[in-house]
């Protein structure tokens, strides 16, 4: 492990440089020489200890020393996962929650939030084919995110806004709101049907069709890591526009949200998020020429990979199963389909889960 002085000296954790009720740190780094030495240092079994110039003495414990160090970081991963294709995902058997527990019960909470952590989907079933039901669910987990959609949203093939959603035509795998700075995590109901950290709830569906596609975007991406190292660079550091544009007489909106496909940890290089929506990407105008046409052989190896049948998880959401999905990790599609179908959901604030994960114990 490397430590260079000056850092030690802002991680001090004496009573003076941090207050350990709040957690925040009162030293004024400023303050500190950017050249400091200790002019002493002494290590026991458990600590290290170092005097500083002005006679400041600051223990550290080498435990903490080794959680804390870059060495320790670059080899562990932010966040365990379970990537999967559809047979791993189907044997795995991972259980749903069910409504009364999970609303009732911390335990069921965090083992739903430990499945949605290792496999970006989670589901609870039997949960009332309601919005508002629908909103209860979703509120034991995170903060809703309001967007431009609303803040739970209940939409059939009506047309009601500029967007192919709102229409029975099919959906290719994507994920939504790329064209936000930060996107969504998701939950649909099938009123119900759930997406996000989306929810999607399918409260009611007569006809044919409509069956809901789900593609770990994550695994994918990892194939395409382990078999051209150079693509995975591409996506991962080339970045790319996605926009949304709607110019309705009730709903006007442009948003623009620009990043790479692929979004590593510079650290370690852990992938914690994947932007994929080829019906929202926008120009291309943010790569030099002489890049583009490699960018377009990663993507369409990306998109192989997305596009692999096993890789497919196709379900049926009935009313009552709410689908939680990391709209960060796992992709989401639709079948065309016949009749009336209608979903509600809602988007959630991706701090706000990992804040519950965290506060039941889990890793995230
Ligand atoms: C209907 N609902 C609000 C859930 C989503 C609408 C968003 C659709 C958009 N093309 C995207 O992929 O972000
Ligand atoms: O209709 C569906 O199942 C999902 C449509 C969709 O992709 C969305 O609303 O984001
Ligand atoms: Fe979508």
């Amino acid at each position: 492990m490397h430590f260079d002085y000056v850092w030690l000296r802002d991680h001090c954790r004496s009573a003076s440089c941090f207050n350990s009720k709040t957690n925040q740190r009162n030293l004024d780094t400023a303050s500190v020489d950017l050249n400091i030495r200790p002019s002493k240092s002494r290590v026991d079994e458990n600590n290290l200890f170092l005097t500083w110039p002005d006679g400041h003495i600051t223990r550290y414990s080498l435990t903490w020393l080794a959680q804390n160090s870059y060495e320790g970081q670059k080899k562990s991963s932010v966040q365990p996962r379970i990537l999967w294709n559809a047979d791993i995902y189907s044997s795995a058997k991972v259980p749903s929650a069910s409504w009364d527990k999970f609303m009732s019960c911390d335990e069921e909470l965090k083992n739903f939030l430990n499945n949605f952590l290792l496999y970006g989907i989670a589901f609870v079933e039997g949960v009332p084919p309601t919005l508002e039901a629908t909103e209860t669910a979703t509120q034991r987990v995170s903060l809703i995110r309001e967007t431009m959609y609303g803040r739970m949203w209940n939409f059939t093939s009506d047309f009601s806004r500029g967007d192919t959603a709102y229409t029975k035509l099919a959906l290719d795998r994507h994920t939504d709101t790329s064209y936000f700075q930060e996107p969504c995590g998701a939950a649909f109901n099938p009123l119900f049907c759930f997406i996000s950290i989306q929810v999607f709830h399918c409260l009611r569906h007569e006809g044919t069709g409509g069956r809901t596609l789900l593609v770990d975007g994550f695994h994918a991406a990892d194939v395409v890591l382990r078999q051209t190292p150079e693509n995975f660079a591409l996506l991962s550091h080339v970045p790319i526009k996605h926009e949304y544009i709607e110019n309705l007489s009730e709903h006007r909106n442009h948003m623009i949200g620009i990043g790479p496909v692929l979004n590593v940890y510079p650290w370690n290089n852990e992938l914690y998020m994947i932007r994929y929506n080829n019906y929202d990407r926008s120009v291309i105008n943010t790569v030099p020429h002489d890049m583009v046409r490699r960018w377009y052989t990663a993507h369409r190896q990306l998109t192989a990979e997305l596009r692999r049948p096993e890789n497919e998880l196709w379900v049926k959401l009935k009313p009552g199963k709410v689908l939680f999905i990391d709209n960060w990790r796992v992709l989401h599609g639709r079948e065309s389909f016949t009749g009336l179908r209608q979903l509600c959901g809602c988007y959630l604030t991706r701090d706000d889960v990992l804040n519950t994960a965290r506060f039941l114990g889990l890793q995230a």
